[in-house]
């Protein structure tokens, strides 16, 4: 399988490349050559297969001959090893729970299948000593550091915009020490993003330091994220009506693989792309202009994106046309007040809470179905609440339990590095 460049089609790599490169050389993101369709007998045995042969099946296109077929199954059983169960809410909405990983988010499953992916390359002698360099706005650096702890000759450095992630989301990505080393920015995640590209195209940085992304403009970040749409559409296919998934979208490479699993056969109807205020695509979907901002603070803060890498690939699957995209995604987007305001009015009707990002997806799936009696529909839930503790627990004026796993941390003292611009990021670099 070879991949493209979204900037030049000219510039071309195979899996390995791709995901060791993490942007091409001309800042383009890699998009797959060929999008196959999966056999119709795949979807019909779907209920019976295992979560690593579905995902395997799903996934093995994309890798080709990098990884040979024992060691990637492994890699996806690692990946997969815990529960992605679909809980229902109301009578036609389920909640798709993507927090039950190491740490409470969805970031998880390709954090971890990109940190097996390369352990493999480095162990095979393709890569000697790389570097991770990652940009989040809330989940992704603590999945990442996670997944990549303690990996022989990978080096981790996550940038995460001061004062604008919540604090337990703050503690995973500061006290693991080890292979990870945090950067606190004085600035939001869109300039903690840039910065990451620009180091990328750095030809200093690369020969004395050479990085890759672990966000999702990375190939095996981004593609394993398809496995939540096959591994729901498991427990939802005997529904008896069309499917329809609302995801809370920040920098859209998780709706932008569900859209890929629809085009590789997957029976889903519709999607839905739910915004906080941060509404580039909301406002792109009602007036055909796409104009990038800088980006605000919400309380759904892992969505706080204000220029959305991945929505070129979205653009791209659609063949850039916009009546193609208008037919499969809608979107919509609801300030703060509203979001609380679903917290505490799902918790009152049906005792599930969510936290804000799910609410802002529960919002966007409420939006679309009134009008709709013919679909199910499922919101994804892509942060286990009590990463947002202070919030929820101040809307559903109750506590909520803190699982093992984020106790340990509690305690520990974060360790950062503060940075204001680029030039000191490439000194830090450079060290
Ligand atoms: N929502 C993210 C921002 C980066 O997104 P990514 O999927 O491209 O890593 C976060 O939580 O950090």
């Amino acid at each position: 399988m070879n991949y493209f460049s979204l900037n030049n089609r000219e510039h071309k790599a195979n899996f390995e490349h791709a995901v060791v490169r993490g942007l091409a050389p001309d800042k383009g993101l890699y998009f797959p050559e060929k999008i196959g369709k999966l056999p119709k007998s795949f979807f019909e045995q779907i209920g019976s297969l295992s979560k690593t042969e579905v995902a395997f099946e799903a996934i093995k296109n994309y890798v080709g001959e990098e990884i040979p077929e024992k060691r990637l199954k492994d890699i996806l059983a690692h990946t997969l090893d815990f529960d992605f169960p679909v809980v229902p809410v109301e009578e036609n909405i389920s909640s798709l729970e993507l927090f039950h990983g190491p740490t409470l988010a969805f970031k998880d499953v390709g954090a971890r299948f990109m940190a097996g992916s390369l352990g493999y390359f480095v162990e095979k002698g393709k890569i000697e000593k790389l570097t991770v360099l990652v940009a989040t706005s809330g989940d992704t650096g603590g999945a990442v550091a996670n997944g990549f702890l303690g990996v022989e000759g990978i080096d981790v450095v996550i940038l995460y915009p001061k004062g604008k992630v919540s604090e337990i989301q703050e503690k995973q990505l500061t006290t693991l020490g080890q292979n990870v080393t945090a950067l606190e920015v004085n600035g939001a995640f869109d300039e903690c993003q840039d910065m990451v590209k620009r180091a990328f195209l750095d030809d200093e940085i690369q020969q004395k330091r050479p990085l890759t992304s672990a966000n999702s403009i990375n190939v095996a970040r981004w593609l394993p994220q398809m496995f939540y749409y096959f591994l729901a559409y498991r427990q939802l296919k005997d529904k008896g009506r069309k499917l329809v998934f609302s995801v809370p979208s920040g920098n859209f490479g998780n709706i932008c693989a569900g859209i890929l699993a629809k085009e590789m056969g997957l029976p889903i109807d519709h999607f839905v792309a739910s915004n906080n205020a941060n509404n580039v695509v909301t406002r792109y979907l009602t007036n055909g202009n796409y104009e990038p901002r800088n980006s605000v603070q919400t309380i759904s803060n892992a969505m706080d994106v204000g220029n959305p890498s991945n929505f070129v690939r979205v653009l791209e699957i659609f063949e850039n046309k916009f009546g193609n995209l208008k037919k499969h995604l809608s979107s919509y987007s609801f300030d703060d007040l509203a979001t609380k305001m679903a917290i505490k009015e799902v918790h009152q009707k049906t005792g599930y809470t969510m936290d804000p990002h799910g609410a802002v997806g529960y919002l966007g799936l409420q939006e679309f179905l009134k009008h709709r009696q013919d679909y199910h529909g499922t919101f994804l839930e892509t942060a286990h609440p009590v990463k947002f503790m202070e919030t929820v627990e101040s809307v559903i004026e109750q506590k909520v339990q803190i699982p093992a796993v984020i106790d340990s941390i509690l305690d520990k003292k974060k360790k950062t590095h503060q940075i204001s611009d680029y030039d000191e990021l490439k000194n830090h670099l450079l060290q």
